[in-house]
């Protein structure tokens, strides 16, 4: 396996980096269209500065990069906080977008790239919509088995791999995340890229209640909005919600999936995304 290079403190001193959070889900960002850092640093990085009380602490980093066609305006490399890279991220998407346009990278509607596709966003202050790659890979037939139990389970692509299970409100309070989403997470029904696992309540028409068990940051975190948009449409073709879906986070925030009932490759996801501060790297962040 191929070792990444050990980051350099000294190369990093100074840099600038921007706390931001979307519901919930908080990440690291860096305008890196100076290439100040290099490739194969992202995974360490990513290790280092998102390590809770030790540093900074984050879900994720995510580096803004120059754009690799004329379509976008930057590209994105957006990294778990166990370094793994992922392809998509609903909440850093909408953070992504957001900082771009302070930075002066992009206008209020723009599009990015990221591994999953291109993305296209629309910034009106603190609100972001974006609107992800079509959902592939849908299956509404899963049974896993779980320490002698069985789950009926569902999977969608959206971005990023997630199985969707349905709970009722009371189940969904009481429910450990942390031990059932890892032992779904690490599920050989999903090897070897493994999935985020989002635990689901109806809670009306057009509402759901999620808590993510999220893979790369390997807790539940307080909110996931590509788990938040699966969770939409395994719900609507269940025939559990119609379209659009506000769905309430562990955090408590509420983000809202836009998508037609008819053809669901068209999917959008709303919300917040609020800047927290800015600073500079310190040298002994990073040792
Ligand atoms: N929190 C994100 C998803 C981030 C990626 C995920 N942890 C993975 O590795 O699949 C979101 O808001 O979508």
């Amino acid at each position: 396996m191929k070792k990444d290079m050990d980051v350099d403190p000294a190369r990093l001193e100074g840099l600038s980096f921007t706390k931001m959070v979307a519901s919930g889900n908080d990440f690291i960002l860096i305008n890196n269209f100076e290439r100040r850092i290099p490739a194969e640093w992202g995974p360490e990085l990513a290790r280092k500065l998102c390590r809770r009380a030790f540093s900074v602490g984050a879900d994720g980093l995510i580096l803004i990069e120059p754009p690799k066609s004329q379509e976008a305006c930057f590209s994105w490399r957006f990294f778990n906080a166990d370094g793994s890279e992922a392809e998509m991220c609903g909440n850093g998407g909408r953070c992504a977008a957001r900082f771009a346009v302070a930075e002066g990278l992009c206008s209020s509607e723009h599009a990015f790239e990221t591994l999953a596709g291109l993305i296209r966003a629309e910034v009106k202050g603190k609100r972001v919509k974006i609107e992800l790659t079509p959902p592939h890979s849908l299956r509404l037939d899963l049974s896993l088995e779980i320490d002698g139990q069985k789950y009926e389970a569902f999977f969608v692509n959206t971005g990023v791999p997630h199985t969707v299970l349905f709970l009722s409100p009371e189940e969904l309070e009481k429910l450990e995340v942390k031990s059932l989403g890892a032992k779904i997470r690490f599920h050989s029904a999903f090897a070897p890229a493994g999935t985020n696992v989002n635990f689901v309540a109806p809670i009306g028409p057009k509402e759901l209640k999620v808590r993510t068990y999220e893979r790369g940051v390997e807790v539940e975190t307080f909110a996931c909005g590509t788990g938040a948009c699966a969770s939409a449409i395994i719900a609507a073709k269940k025939g559990l919600v119609t379209p659009p879906v506000t769905v309430k986070t562990s955090g408590g925030e509420t983000l809202t999936v836009f998508f037609e009932l008819k053809d669901m490759s068209r999917l959008f996801l709303e919300g917040e995304a609020r800047f927290v501060y800015r600073a500079s790297l310190s040298r002994e962040a990073l040792e």
